[in-house]
């Protein structure tokens, strides 16, 4: 039995084998064939079929959305201009693996000139060109394996298609080399309730078949378990999921202080898990993700549609949504496509909607169309807002078009410095403590080798956030949490201690929350925020708090 640690995601406890998620195929050398074209053409003949008939038989045992797009991918592997492009180049002398390299790239090309639609298909060909080549050399393919008994991946880290496609009845948990706990692998593994432990050392030496415990609540991994901590895990997991069937009321303190718990949502298929979660509205809605590899601005028709279903599933309730934010880890390359040497420093949230007001302007005429049909309670605010100067510029524009309650985004510590004049304007401001934490420590939310600073325990971001629950309670604004420390229990209640008003957070983390607010009076949790104020790290932060919470233990 060995031991090995990273940053958990949630709460979750999985036990299960490893499964890993096979490394990109290199370039096939451009060397020429030396078994002959009627050779190369019945290897191509063969793959090509194989390759067709296991993405259709994925497509199958997935069901709805994936089988389409599964569907549509198994028929690149038939398409017909394809296959003669491909011949032609074997004719030429070429191996099957470089014709058939050539001819996809060939043609997604093709299909990123086109642009729009079109251009969207492009990276689906490049997964199935990858998985034609794969089978042609013999090696697994790439993307997220196959398996018929349910599995541990471990990845270096995973595309956002590739988490949005995870197959929950197959992965059990997921483990990252890479990533930090608010990359946005994390998020998605969150949004869909994945066990995951993200920036392990040492994950990818795992080999396939190990069986491992993987525990989020400590991010430990417990590699080849013994029966007793196999027993064990598998008790925990039922307890939580007894737990989470316990009946679900609105989030409060122990004194009967409401705090509402909200949901961060990047889509709306999420609507559903959040109701039944019982989030009592949406406290972020990631706008981006709607539109992660679309190659050109989204029209106010085709936002509307998302928004008014949105709307729709939340009535009477409160929908916050926040405008497009492009940029560094989530790139719009319709919003901002220059190559930036430090993009997290660069043109992104409301810089790049500004360079491009139309589509700022696009988007909150969608939206204000779609409240003016519902009767759910939608606030719009601004991403990475930096100056007093960029929130008026915001909430004005957001007016003009008829929204009533415009906030900002709090992620970037010269905002929350200046919460007290940024709150003067704004209707509301929400804390994202993901980007606070980040741009507060200098330390990259995406880089796994830094992952240790990306910690909202850290008093230094305690204390902008106390800075912005003070300012809120100054001047009686909202002042929300909807970054990932929100779904931390235990900092939930300091959070609160600090101002917040209300938590948003991955549905999946609301019942942990509500379980935990209930056990504590605003008394409480103002000495844990002062305790955890007072210290020096985000571990002692953690420690003087957990003392109070758990005095015997
Ligand atoms: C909620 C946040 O926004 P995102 O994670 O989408 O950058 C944040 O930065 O905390
Ligand atoms: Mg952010």
């Amino acid at each position: 039995m060995s031991v090995l640690t990273g940053v958990g995601i949630g709460r979750g406890v999985a036990v299960g084998p490893i499964l890993r998620m096979p490394e990109p195929l290199p370039e096939p050398d451009t060397i020429a064939s030396t078994i002959g074209p009627d050779s190369e053409r019945e290897r191509v003949t063969n793959a090509l079929a194989a390759t067709a008939e296991d993405i259709r038989s994925r497509g199958e045992r997935a069901g709805g959305k994936a089988q389409e797009v599964l569907d549509a991918q198994a028929m690149m592997a038939d398409d017909p201009t394809l296959r003669s492009d491909i011949d032609v180049r074997i004719d030429n002398g070429a191996t099957a693996e470089r014709a058939v390299f050539e001819a996809f790239n060939g043609f997604k090309e093709m299909l990123l000139a086109i642009g729009g639609y079109m251009a969207e298909r492009a990276t689906d060909l490049d997964d199935v060109s990858q998985r034609i080549i794969a089978r042609l050399s013999g090696v697994p393919a790439p993307g997220v394996p196959t398996s018929d008994v349910p599995f541990v991946l471990v990845a270096r880290d995973l595309a956002p298609a590739d988490t949005a496609l995870l197959d929950l009845d197959r992965v059990l948990a997921l483990i990252t080399s890479d990533g930090g706990p608010t990359s946005h692998t994390a998020i998605l593994a969150r949004e869909k309730s994945i066990t995951a432990v993200v920036g392990v050392v040492g994950a990818l030496s795992l080999d396939d078949g190990t069986n491992v415990i993987v525990d989020a609540s400590t991010g430990i991994i417990t590699v080849g378990p013994s029966v007793d901590q196999t027993e064990k895990a598998k008790a925990t997991i039922l307890e939580r999921a007894q737990r989470a069937a316990v009946p679900i009321g609105p989030g409060a303190l122990a004194d009967g202080t409401h705090i509402p718990l909200l949901a961060n949502l990047g889509s709306v298929d999420g609507v559903d898990a959040a109701l039944a979660a019982g989030a009592e509205g949406v406290g972020l809605f990631r706008t981006e993700f709607l539109f992660l590899d679309a190659k050109s601005a989204p029209t106010v028709a085709q936002q509307y549609t998302h928004y008014s279903k949105l709307l729709r599933g939340f009535s009477g309730k409160k929908v916050v949504v926040r405008a497009l934010d492009a940029g560094a880890d989530k790139p719009l390359s319709f919003l901002n496509d220059a190559h930036e040497e430090n993009p997290a420093l660069g043109l992104r949230g409301l810089r790049a909607l500004r360079a491009s007001e139309h589509i700022l302007r696009d988007q909150l005429t969608a939206l204000s169309r779609a409240a003016q049909e519902s009767d759910a309670d939608l606030w719009v605010m601004a991403p990475m807002v930096s100056t007093v100067e960029e929130t008026k510029y915001f909430v004005d524009i957001a007016h003009e078009l008829g929204l009533a309650t415009a906030g900002v985004m709090v992620e970037v510590p010269s905002s929350a410095l200046l919460a007290d004049r940024i709150l003067a304007i704004a209707g509301f401001a929400s804390i994202g403590t993901n980007d606070l934490t980040q741009y507060t420590l200098a330390a990259d939310r995406m880089l796994g080798t830094v992952s240790s600073f990306q910690d909202p325990w850290h008093p230094a971001v305690l204390r902008l956030v106390g800075e912005v629950g003070s300012a809120g309670a100054a001047l009686g604004k909202p002042v929300g949490i909807c970054g990932e420390a929100a779904a931390d229990p235990l900092l939930a209640v300091v959070l609160v201690g600090l101002g917040a008003t209300s938590l948003s957070m991955s549905p999946a983390a609301i019942g942990d929350v509500r379980s935990e607010l209930a056990r504590f009076t605003r008394d409480q949790a103002v000495a844990f925020a002062q305790a955890a104020l007072a210290a020096d790290s985000p571990q002692s932060a953690r420690e003087a708090v957990r003392a109070l919470a758990e005095p015997g233990s």
